[in-house]
């Protein structure tokens, strides 16, 4: 199996020519209902970008405003430089130079596999049309399929027909809304391998809406992680999930937990100890949060401990332990597979070495210690107190 890994660097780079899609303060209400709210997001061409968030944030709300199957209530589309919607102007769904992929694929159960590629081409000459329904076929691995219908198809092979048909009108970008989802297990890692392979090697720029986070973090160039109809981050995948911006990315873009912290002359204490240090906050005294990643806690049996082992779940390779610390807080600890403390084992908790965790001040992500207009420090909360007496004396 080869397992593709993308960074920031590796992003497509095309200076001149305009973005692939632009949303400028793109806003959608439903009444009450928040579908899409100010949202700002260029996507470069031959990105791909992957959008997720909890169920009704308004990821298929954006992906409908995109494709013109809903109407802005404010702000601007453009597609390839063009402006599809804004207050004056609409461009229809059939105009827009956008591809469709759904969950269910909905091909035409009535037309075969080349005819429903050939779909969207019906305004190209005969032979062109032809042409270009085998270069796409190919490209998918499916000219030998070219006369079956979609029932005479497996779930992999009717996605691979999905995405020929969008990618045949070469649009500027495919839409593709949850294109796994309905997929068993087994195939969808490999149904997702091809897809991402195809739309590389075309140098296609694609927004993925997913639910899932490993397939966020793993296919796309950057993240878009949506909250109520509002983009909280869009950010390569690494820095989505080592720097998340909010409360809300750290804990929904895989596992974390939170502790109240301090950062005094330079140093992050929390109940654990000393955590790590901060360069740059020597002159600060400031109540955060430390957000810790079950793979960046370490654990190791001490009867001294008052912290306990409190639930082991065996994952195969890893095995996760929880750990109830004397507040009464909990820990998660990600452990090889043949490491397992039982529940009750007393145990010392530290941080591994090497990580830099991320520290919130209101739910916010902060870099640079936060001050007051008078540049005194901020944040002192009743737990810094709390600190105070258990480290700091
Ligand atoms: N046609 C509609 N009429 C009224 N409210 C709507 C309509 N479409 C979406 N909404 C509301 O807008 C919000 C965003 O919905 P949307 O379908 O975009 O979310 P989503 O992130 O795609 O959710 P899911 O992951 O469950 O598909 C939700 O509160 C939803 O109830």
């Amino acid at each position: 199996m080869t397992v593709q890994t993308v960074s920031a660097d590796r992003a497509p780079r095309a200076e001149q020519a305009p973005p692939a899609l632009v949303l400028d303060r793109v806003s959608k209400h439903y009444g009450d209902s928040v579908g899409a709210s100010a949202l700002d997001l260029t996507v470069a061409p031959g990105e791909l970008v992957t959008l997720i968030g909890p169920s009704g944030c308004g990821k298929s709300t954006t992906l409908r405003l995109v494709a013109g199957l809903e109407r802005p209530d404010e702000g601007t589309i453009r597609i390839a430089g063009e402006v599809v919607a804004d207050g004056r102007r609409f461009q229809e769904p059939e105009h827009r130079r956008v591809g469709l992929v759904f969950q269910d694929h909905a091909l035409f159960p009535h037309l075969t596999v080349a005819k429903n590629v050939a779909f969207g081409l019906d305004r190209s000459p005969r032979a062109e049309r032809r042409a270009r329904v085998g270069e796409v076929l190919e490209l998918v691995r499916l000219s030998h399929l070219a006369d079956r219908y979609p029932h005479e198809l497996s779930g992999g092979e009717q996605q691979r027909v999905a995405l020929a048909r969008a990618l045949a009108p070469r649009p500027a970008v495919v839409l593709l809304d949850e294109p796994f989802s309905s997929l068993d297990e087994s195939l969808r890692a490999q149904v997702r391998r091809d897809t991402t392979a195809t739309l590389r090697e075309t140098g296609t720029t694609a927004v993925l809406v997913t639910h899932d986070q490993t397939e966020a973090l793993s296919v796309g160039h950057r993240v878009v992680v949506m909250h109520d109809g509002v983009i909280e981050q869009a950010d390569t995948p690494e820095k989505v999930f080592e720097q998340p911006s909010t409360r809300f990315v750290a804990s929904f873009m895989g596992d974390a937990d939170f502790l109240p912290a301090r950062v005094h002359r330079a140093l992050l204490t929390c109940e654990i100890g000393i955590v790590s240090t901060v360069p740059g906050w020597a002159d600060s005294d400031v109540a955060v949060d430390v957000v810790l990643r079950p793979h960046e806690v370490a654990l190791r049996p001490d009867p001294d401990s008052p912290a306990r082992v409190s639930a082991v779940e065996y994952h195969g390779a890893f095995v996760l332990h929880h750990v109830r610390l004397a507040s009464g807080r909990t820990l998660r600890s990600w452990q090889p597979h043949n490491v397992r403390h039982p529940v009750g084992t007393p145990v010392a908790v530290t941080v591994a070495a090497g990580t830099t965790p991320t520290l919130l001040v209101d739910d916010r992500a902060v870099t640079a210690p936060p001050r007051t207009r008078s540049g005194a420090p901020v944040g002192r909360s009743p737990m810094s107190d709390e600190l105070d007496q258990t480290f700091l004396r």
